[in-house]
């Protein structure tokens, strides 16, 4: 099948091109076929779906092929200055008169240029223009036999014009005529197989780009939905292809961009429980705009990347090492503490702990984390009375470039960024002041954050579990915490008992850090039984974290292989006992300044804090409390 079709109305051209083409060496370029009007469309739309690239064609058939609405180009014989002239010379000829009266019935597209050429001739030229086939007939009874000598016009112009009396000429294509036709066309399948390549080229790029991708004509009809585009919408091309955008993606205003041009970029939209980043710019071809791309990326990928790349380069690794098998204790405090939370594991939903300082808040959240679908994302832990409020916030929702003096140039992504997809703790949640309450309460409500100074929302997928040692109601009570955000808070609670409340976990407990501080110093040390009862006594208000730090510093500084109570006695810490000593077991309070006894038991373990506030014998927020009342400054970071 040639690229080429010439499709001859009448036998005459059909011999008349055939000879041509065989003239031009083109018989393996171009097709000849013979028919006229209905049938010719027929066939043209055949062509077309042949691959054929480019139709020549003369006259009235011409102009039906190209009103049939084929997408192909039609290349239609002209009416050339040497057909014109032979004509007239022929009318001349056939009327004998020097300037005879023409009278021409031709489509308007055959016509260019004939006026200025009669003028040229000397001949009386009227031009009666034919639109369609049907326009041949009224044209004819519109001719005026006095006023014409001669009608000139195709073949059914010609026979119904001589039986109105009339002379005629039948206008013919001259060789000259059909010749730069053809050559016209094969100008066109050139141009056609470079625009193919291109269209190819255009195609292979829209098809595997990560991005998914939309083309939309002026009259707002989807011409292009790459397959990015199909999976990300969760639809179908062949659906969507031809049909009005404003249909398919109703949630999108193209009339900026289609009516001024106007770019839209990164206007992040939930779809189909995804969120995507959307970009929108116009097609202008020669100052006038033709169309809308649109182009579509997941921003979970897009997070997700940027999550792992941050990591990566950071090297923090927010995972989450506990799982609740190594949650220790076997008293049905405990064990319910443990069902419950297993329930938990398996619904997305905010958790609030509640529980003393110690009673293992991190550990329950941790393993939540680690049983839920969310395991193999982020686990993101934040003490939120560990920083001053405005760091704070910054810390959880990150910052733009030049928020606030002494900002990170670039700008900082907040935790609640880095735990996308996974979970955060928000220990200490009471700690928290009403900015970042206000904030946090949005990050709920919305599943988006806003970085300080900015402007943009970054949609966050983070399940959220809080903390608390302090009874959030009170709070409330006082208007330090707001009711609304408690409320979104509390869908899951889980309440942990106090160590002096878990009958028989201190025994346990105890084997089970002595076990893991012997192999941890290499040390050789055992309880004798009464020990275990001796511990079992004490109320542990630091609860497991107390314990476990009273049991590693046994098993450094005893010297004895077997502890029993009165070992115990001996190294009983004198300032691990202030305040919530066992009864009978008091040691005198240390007389110093609170300020000075805290700078030294800050100096003595390294500016550590959990280790501070154990020997100070009080917890980690207290702690913070009164550093911040003392102003005293903590070196090393915390
Ligand atoms: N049941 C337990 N079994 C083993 N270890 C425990 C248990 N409970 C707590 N711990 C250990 O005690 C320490 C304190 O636990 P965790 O940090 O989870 O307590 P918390 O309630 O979050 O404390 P705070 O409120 O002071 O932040 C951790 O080292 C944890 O591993």
């Amino acid at each position: 099948m040639s690229k080429i079709a010439f499709i001859a109305p009448d036998k005459q051209l059909y011999l008349q091109s055939k000879r041509i083409i065989r003239e031009l060496g083109l018989e393996t370029k171009i097709d000849i076929y013979l028919a006229r009007l209905k049938r010719a469309i027929t066939l043209a739309q055949r062509l077309q779906n042949e691959d054929v690239d480019v139709i020549v064609c003369r006259g009235g058939t011409a102009t039906s092929i190209i009103d049939s609405k084929i997408r192909i180009p039609v290349v239609e014989i002209p009416i050339t200055g040497q057909d014109l002239a032979q004509l007239f010379h022929e009318a001349k000829k056939i009327t004998g008169l020097a300037a005879p009266k023409l009278a021409m019935l031709a489509f308007r597209n055959m016509t260019h240029d004939i006026e200025s050429l009669s003028d040229i001739l000397g001949i009386k030229l009227t031009i009666l223009p034919l639109k369609n086939m049907n326009d041949i007939t009224t044209r004819n009874e519109e001719i005026d036999i006095s006023t014409v000598d001669v009608v000139a016009g195709g073949r059914r112009s010609v026979l119904l014009a001589s039986r109105k009396g009339i002379k005629t000429l039948l206008i013919k294509s001259g060789d000259f005529s059909i010749k730069s036709a053809l050559l016209e066309a094969k100008k066109i399948v050139l141009a056609r197989k470079i625009e193919k390549e291109q269209a190819q080229e255009f195609k292979a790029l829209v098809d595997f780009s990560s991005d998914g991708i939309i083309s939309v004509s002026q009259d707002r009809i989807i011409k292009v939905f790459n397959p990015t585009a199909e999976k990300l919408l969760n639809l179908a091309a062949k659906e969507t292809l031809g049909q009005n955008v404003d249909t398919i993606l109703n949630f999108l205003d193209l009339n900026p961009c289609l009516q001024n041009g106007q770019e839209l970029i990164g206007q992040t939209i939930q779809v189909n429980n995804n969120w995507l980043s959307f970009n929108i710019a116009p097609i202008v071809v020669d100052r006038l705009i033709t169309g809308a791309i649109i182009t579509i990326q997941d921003i979970t990928r897009v997070q997700e990347i940027e999550t792992k790349i941050r990591n990566d380069v950071l090297a923090r690794k927010f995972i989450a090492k506990y799982q609740f098998k190594d949650i220790i204790g076997n008293s049905p405090e405990l064990v319910e503490s443990k069902r419950i939370a297993q329930e938990i594991a398996s619904i997305d939903a905010t958790v609030l702990i509640y529980g003393e300082s110690g009673t293992g808040k991190e550990l329950f959240a941790q393993s939540i984390h680690n049983k839920s679908q969310r395991k193999n994302r982020p686990f993101v832990a934040i003490n939120c009375a560990a920083l001053p409020s405005n760091l704070l916030e910054s810390e959880l929702f990150g910052y733009v470039e030049g928020a606030f003096t002494g900002a990170n140039k670039k700008g900082k992504q907040g935790l609640f960024e880095m735990a996308h997809r996974g979970t955060i703790f928000l220990d200490e949640i009471s700690e928290m002041d009403k900015y970042g309450q206000n904030r946090l309460l949005r990050v709920l409500q919305e599943k988006q954050v806003m970085r300080l100074g900015d402007d943009k929302v970054i949609p966050v997928d983070v399940r959220i579990i809080a903390a608390t040692n302090k009874d959030l109601i009170d709070l409330i009570s006082e208007g330090q915490f707001r009711q609304d955000l408690f409320y979104r808070l509390k869908l899951l609670t889980l309440d942990l008992p106090p160590l002096r409340e878990r009958d028989g976990d201190v025994k346990l407990l105890a084997l089970h850090f002595v076990e893991l501080f012997r192999k941890k110093y290499n040390k050789n040390l055992d309880f004798s039984p009464e020990t275990y009862g001796f511990l079992d006594e004490h109320p542990w208000p630091g609860n497991v974290r107390e314990f476990m730090y009273f049991i590693e510093r046994l098993v450094i500084i005893a010297k004895e292989k077997t502890i029993t109570p009165a070992v115990l006695g001996k190294y009983w810490d004198r300032k691990h006992a202030v305040g919530h000593n066992k009864p009978g077991a008091s040691f005198p309070a240390a007389a110093k300044s609170e300020k000075d006894q805290i700078i030294e038991a800050l100096e003595a373990c390294k500016s550590n804090i959990s280790r501070t506030a154990r020997m100070l014998n009080i917890d980690r927020t207290t702690l913070y409390k009164k550093l911040r009342l003392y102003d005293i400054q903590v070196m090393k970071s915390y």
